[in-house]
């Protein structure tokens, strides 16, 4: 009796464990015909896709016909009959970005991407594809395939920072496409010039001090506009180069100081700007008192709170307060100068 017990227990051991075999199997195999690479992805899985180079992914052509100017549409079309691919799928299409998060670096653009993912209607890739500055040889076949899928109404994203800088982006990307919405997230440039040092340092712990970087030689005092932490943050030279190719209508300036203060407020904005519903609100953030930053509640394809990373609200090293000054008056021309041709006032000075 009590055998016959262990037996049946035994069993159905064995076909519970059959039975998850079978649905493990079931998903490797969904996942090797590349179905699950339409699901949505989690806000944990793309932060592992963050240090993936872009160059490591394969290109499938699909419909970008909303987006692409006429000469690019003929050449993808081209693509399309020579490989007999899918124009789309059930699973919605991979399309250009219809907005792009160019800048500026250690802004905090990273945050903004996040916020927006939690938005149902934008879809955007995790990593930064470097496509207008470093791989635009790669061609926009393969650019395309970085994009996740999207369904019609929903907006394809990217961030890349370094594009604010690049003499090169706004041509490039105006040949794709004109249209384009830009967002640039800025930060007073002397806290940027540090939290980019902070970042460089970390990576680096032999690097000169700070000052030494900064300034040219001690005794002038004059300001190395050749270090990139510090020409990085002349924002209306950089922002003139992107007006020759776009109207400034086409741009929203973020002020990094109140996607920090204030993220719900900034998230209205930038949600207006790209004609989306409201969806982001305070209800979606809180203050972590631990990190010093406000948090989300509910992450993408999470049930629970999240923070962003280590790297993401580092401590900065103490800068001798005379440096910073000295690169308070260097900036304050060229922030005057950005506040009249954004028309809008950072209040950095
Ligand atoms: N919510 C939240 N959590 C953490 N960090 C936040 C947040 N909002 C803005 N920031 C600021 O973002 C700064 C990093 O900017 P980026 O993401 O643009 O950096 S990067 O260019 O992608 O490396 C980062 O700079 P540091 O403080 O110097 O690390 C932060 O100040």
């Amino acid at each position: 009796m009590g055998c016959s017990a262990c037996r049946v227990r035994f069993n159905s051991a064995k076909a519970l464990s059959f039975l998850t075999m079978l649905l493990i199997f079931t998903y490797f195999f969904y996942c090797l015909t590349g179905i699950c690479h339409s699901a949505p992805r989690t806000f944990y899985a793309d932060d592992e896709r963050l240090g993936t180079p872009p160059g490591n992914r394969s290109a499938s052509p699909v419909d970008a016909r909303a987006v692409q100017p006429r000469s690019l549409l003929e050449d993808s079309n081209k693509n399309n009959d020579n490989n007999n691919m899918p124009v789309s799928n059930t699973f919605g299409s991979k399309r250009f970005p219809q907005a792009i998060i160019i800048g500026v670096k250690k802004g905090g653009t990273r945050a903004l991407l996040e916020f927006l993912r939690i938005h149902p209607d934008v879809r955007a890739v995790g990593a930064e594809p470097h496509f207008f500055d470093r791989f635009y040889d790669k061609g926009l076949e393969w650019y395309r395939s970085l994009m996740p899928r999207t369904l019609d109404g929903q907006i394809t994203m990217e961030k890349t920072p370094s594009y604010f800088v690049t003499k090169e982006a706004p041509s490039r990307i105006c040949t794709l496409n004109c249209q384009t919405k830009l967002i640039v997230v800025v930060r007073d440039p002397v806290t940027r010039a540090v939290s980019d040092y902070t970042q460089t340092l970390s990576k680096n712990p032999g690097l000169p001090s700070f000052q030494s970087l900064a300034l040219r030689n001690a005794s002038t005092g004059l300001i190395d506009t050749s270090w990139s932490a510090v020409r990085i943050g002349l924002y209306a030279k950089h922002l003139e180069n992107w007006l020759q190719y776009f109207p400034l209508s086409q741009f929203l300036f973020v002020c990094g100081e109140r996607l920090v203060s204030n993220p719900a407020g900034e998230m209205a904005r930038v949600q207006d700007f790209l004609g989306l519903k409201r969806v982001v609100s305070e209800k979606h953030f809180y203050f972590n008192q631990t990190k010093g930053f406000p948090c989300l509640k509910k992450p993408e394809g999470s049930s629970r709170p999240r923070c962003l990373g280590k790297s993401k609200g580092r401590p900065h090293p103490q800068i001798p307060t005379a440096v910073l000054q000295k690169l308070r008056d260097f900036y304050r021309p060229y922030n005057r100068h950005f506040y009249q041709m954004s028309g809008q006032d950072f209040g950095w000075d």
